[in-house]
């Protein structure tokens, strides 16, 4: 089992936003984190790659706490954030080698992936220019081109669909695949409610900081009966749960 959060209540000051939070992510499979704006998918994310601290709970990764081993922890979870974090004073190479040390990766090997994931996203000419000039979708193409050349064994995707165009988004779908048939664990929180029902073996219906519902989507059709109901329904339909 690679993520574990169990019974996680924390936030940002002494009042919570997430509350008794329980939900796993098996290896081989992708989860869905879904809920309204402000229901406390970054937090939940922040908490387990570590930003936060959870004030009840535990939360590990292949067994690993950050308290146990932080390094470990650290280096098993690849993280894609929603805004791209760029040095404005490096170039494209330069980013890239600088994840490679933070991961502590064989350069030629990671080079190698590289080759092909920035072939995939055009970028391969633009080694030497600064991303930081670079357009949205670009940024989150070093990303998520960052993230892919790792061998985490949890892979964390915030929003991942907005910024990039079609094919991308197409791309970065047979990326998740291939991770997912390497046995690894993505954890992706999205709004775009179609494109999850399709790729994602399971879901956490997040409300107010609790999770409301969770499971495949065959399971939450039982769980609002609702059948033959979409994500996108059954998530109205928890909207307008009082
Ligand atoms: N840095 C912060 N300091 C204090 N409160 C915060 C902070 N960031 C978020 N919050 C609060 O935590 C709650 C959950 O926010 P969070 O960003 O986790 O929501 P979200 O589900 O990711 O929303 P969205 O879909 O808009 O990205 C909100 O009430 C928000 O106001």
């Amino acid at each position: 089992m690679s993520l574990e959060v169990t019974n996680v209540s924390g936030g940002y000051g002494r009042v919570p936003v997430l509350h008794d939070v329980t939900f796993s992510v098996p290896d081989g499979q992708v989860v869905g984190l879904i809920g309204l704006n402000g229901a406390g998918k970054s937090t939940t994310i922040k908490h387990i790659i570590g930003l936060l601290q959870p004030q009840t709970g535990t939360i590990t990764v292949d067994g690993l706490t950050l308290a146990s081993d932080a390094n470990a922890y650290r280096g098993s979870i690849a993280y894609v954030p929603e805004t791209p974090v760029l040095y404005p004073e490096l170039t494209l190479r330069e980013h890239l080698e600088l994840a490679m040390m933070a991961y502590g990766l064989d350069q030629q090997q990671a080079w190698h992936k590289l080759d092909r994931l920035l072939a995939m996203f055009r970028l391969d000419n633009k080694l030497d220019w600064f991303p930081d000039n670079f357009s949205k979708g670009m940024k989150q193409k070093v990303m998520i081109a960052s993230a892919f050349m790792t061998d985490a064994q949890l892979f964390i995707i915030d929003e991942p669909f907005t910024g990039l165009d079609p094919v991308a988004v197409h791309d970065l779908i047979t990326l998740v695949n291939e991770q997912k048939a390497r046995g690894a664990a993505v954890l992706m929180s999205t709004h775009v409610l179609a494109t999850a029902q399709e790729y994602a073996d399971g879901f956490v219906l997040l409300r107010d900081g609790q999770v409301r519902a969770q499971g495949s989507l065959s399971a939450l059709r039982d769980e609002f009966n609702l059948p033959n109901a979409s994500l996108d329904d059954i998530y109205m339909a928890m909207t307008q749960e009082v």
